[in-house]
């Protein structure tokens, strides 16, 4: 999928495709006894509830005219337990079908769940965020009417109907052949408006899902919305964007709306002329007693019913399956990032890392590294400096296999990276990305985040080591107090300090710190360079730092820019050259003297 916008809709499929409900049908299977169980409740009260008709022939017929009182109560008695039955089975149907539909609708929502969970960063790249979650919440839940009745009551409908229409040629075939006329009718009109009423129902998702996304990104960027004063605007795109949803969804209910009065016109014009033809037969005397005629009038609303009914669920079955195109469109999205086949563990990283002659884009035609090599050895720190969007970060991406490679090899310890499965390579990185996230729930949970198995002292210690120890055990529950996701209630600084701690905690061969000190004061970060010096010890590091004061200390310098390395070697060597790394550093100083004598 091409980048897309909350304003740009996504691309539909053209073909209506029943395989999707095939796949939703795997999802039932599991439950096929429950379902069956279902299905016999209905359908014995169904076929029990085409008894009464006949009942009705027989008191009509024979009852009445024998003045026979005890046989009409034992029918009345008779037509008293069915009607129990019926109403004891269809609760039992509801509760079965509502489990089953919910079961079904929570296996899905954890299969796509699950699966995001895998997808690489780049399918986050290029999608807005709220177009994936209305797709695991509202698509999903969409599905909850066709799960929890549609199903069953499409089989036992459809049963009901081959039951009133035996019933019905028992009694009269000619009278059951005109009854059946109108459903040809219905038939064509259903297939003329299938496509354009698919068609309708997808724009309507589509535009639910923009106006998700919509929502998703203002409440994100809410900060930014009321310090620009942005509001007014912000209404007018959204007010936009919720009509646009309103229009779709009319005009897809419109499309199923027009069943119901299609399905009344067909049974009212074919029930009338029934009821001629009924009438014709009893005046001219024929065959047909009145008890007959009674029992048959008694079909052909009984007749209609489940067409109703089923007319109601190719309404849902239309709706739902633009859905499930959707749902079933995210399960299959390719994992793109995985591991290859036959992929082996990686061992115990020393800590050697090898960029051998990488290029990578992440737009095609458009190359972010072009050509990068360098080789860091075990315990090596690793600073990685240049312009804004030079392709730094994406330097170590790469090396935690984030995205897959274009061209060229990254090694650790001489194994390629890309042969091996990516958990145990994961598992032996610490990554602190530019953007520290913060979890819901307590600061110890954030810090152990990066290894669930440490105690309480580990993570302390590594709060201390980042030198977050002191602000957190100000805060009222100390290491328990709660924070809100993203961290709405720490300041930069304490958030990057956490996130810090998560990365050490993980005890990692290889550390990447992206920007891990931007908003940490001089002072805090003068204490923490101390703390930090002793654990990046044996371990190899990769720091970007726009602040060069930070990364003074480190082995080697990296200096990219455009997607290269325009230069490397350690702080001294690099301020000799007077190349771009001289000329950078010597903008912050003067900078920073200026700043001074002001
Ligand atoms: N997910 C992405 N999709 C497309 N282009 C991207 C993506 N991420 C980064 N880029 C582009 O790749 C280039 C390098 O980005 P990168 O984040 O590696 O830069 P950087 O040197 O780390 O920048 P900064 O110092 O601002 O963090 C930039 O031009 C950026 O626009």
């Amino acid at each position: 999928m091409a980048r897309n916008r909350y304003d740009i809709d996504e691309v539909m499929e053209d073909h209506f495709d029943l395989g999707q409900l095939k796949r939703l049908g795997h999802y039932v299977l599991p439950f096929k006894k429950d379902m069956a169980l279902a299905a016999f409740l209905m359908l014995s009260a169904s076929a029990l509830t085409m008894l009464i008709p006949r009942f009705f022939m027989t008191v009509m017929n024979d009852i009445i005219p024998q003045g026979d009182v005890k046989g009409l109560l034992r029918i009345s008695f008779y037509t008293l337990l069915i009607i129990l039955y019926s109403v004891f089975s269809l609760k039992a149907k509801i509760k079965i079908t509502n489990r089953v539909g919910q079961s079904v609708i929570h296996q899905l929502r954890t299969d796509i769940f699950c699966h995001l969970q895998e997808l690489p960063f780049s399918y986050y790249d290029d999608r807005p965020h709220g177009k994936i979650q209305v797709r695991v919440v509202n698509y999903v839940n969409n599905l909850s009417d066709l799960l929890s009745n549609g199903l069953l009551n499409t089989i036992t409908d459809l049963c009901s109907l081959i039951f009133i229409i035996f019933f019905m040629l028992s009694i009269n075939v000619k009278l059951t052949l005109m009854c059946m006329c109108g459903l040809p009718v219905l038939a064509l009109f259903a297939s003329l408006i299938k496509k354009k009423q698919h068609r309708a129902w997808q724009i309507q998702s589509n535009k639910q899902s923009n106006l998700n996304a919509y929502i998703a990104e203002s409440i994100n960027g809410i900060r930014v919305t009321q310090s620009f004063v942005r509001e007014k605007e912000n209404s007018g795109i959204f007010n936009r964007l919720s009509d646009g949803y309103r229009q779709s969804w009319m005009r897809a209910v419109r499309f199923n709306f027009m069943m119901g009065p299609t399905v009344d016109v067909i049974s009212a014009v074919t029930t009338a002329f029934l009821y001629v033809a009924i009438v014709d037969m009893a005046m001219s005397g024929g065959t047909a007693s009145v008890g007959v005629l009674v029992a048959f009038t008694g079909y052909i609303s009984r007749f209609w019913s489940p067409i109703t009914t089923l007319a109601n669920f190719y309404n849902s079955l239309l709706t739902a399956i633009s859905y499930l195109e959707r749902i079933f469109e995210t399960i299959d999205e390719p994992v793109a990032v995985k591991d290859a086949p036959g992929a082996v563990e990686m061992p115990p990283i020393i800590g050697k890392v090898t960029f051998d002659h990488v290029s990578f884009s992440y737009e095609e035609g458009i190359k972010t590294l072009d050509d990068v090599s360098f080789t860091a050895m075990p315990g090596e720190s690793f600073a990685i400096v240049g312009p804004t969007g030079a392709g730094k970060t994406t330097i170590v991406n790469l090396l935690s296999r984030f995205y897959n490679i274009g061209s060229g090899t990254v090694y650790i310890d001489d194994t390629d990276i890309s042969k091996v499965t990516l958990h145990s390579l994961r598992t032996q990185m610490g990554v602190m990305m530019q953007d520290s996230f913060i979890f819901s729930g307590t600061i110890m949970d954030n810090i152990r985040y990066g290894n669930r198995t440490a105690t309480d002292d580990e993570v302390i210690l590594a709060a201390k080591t980042v030198c977050a120890h002191d602000f957190i055990m100000q805060m009222e529950d100390g290491y328990y107090t709660q924070v809100n996701e993203r961290g709405s209630r720490l300041s930069a600084g304490q958030r990057q300090l956490i996130s810090f701690a998560r990365a050490l905690l993980a005890d990692p061969k290889i550390l990447i710190l992206d920007e891990a000190t931007s908003s940490i004061d001089t002072e805090t970060e003068i204490i923490l360079q101390k703390g930090l010096n002793e654990l990046l010890k044996g371990r190899t590091s990769f720091i970007i730092a726009h602040r060069l004061s930070t990364i003074q200390n480190c082995t080697r310098i990296l200096y990219v820019d455009k997607g290269k390395i325009q230069e490397s070697g350690s702080h001294e060597e690099l301020l000799l050259n007077k190349g771009p790394y001289y000329n950078l550093f010597m903008s912050q100083y003067s900078f920073m003297k200026d700043k001074a004598v002001q």
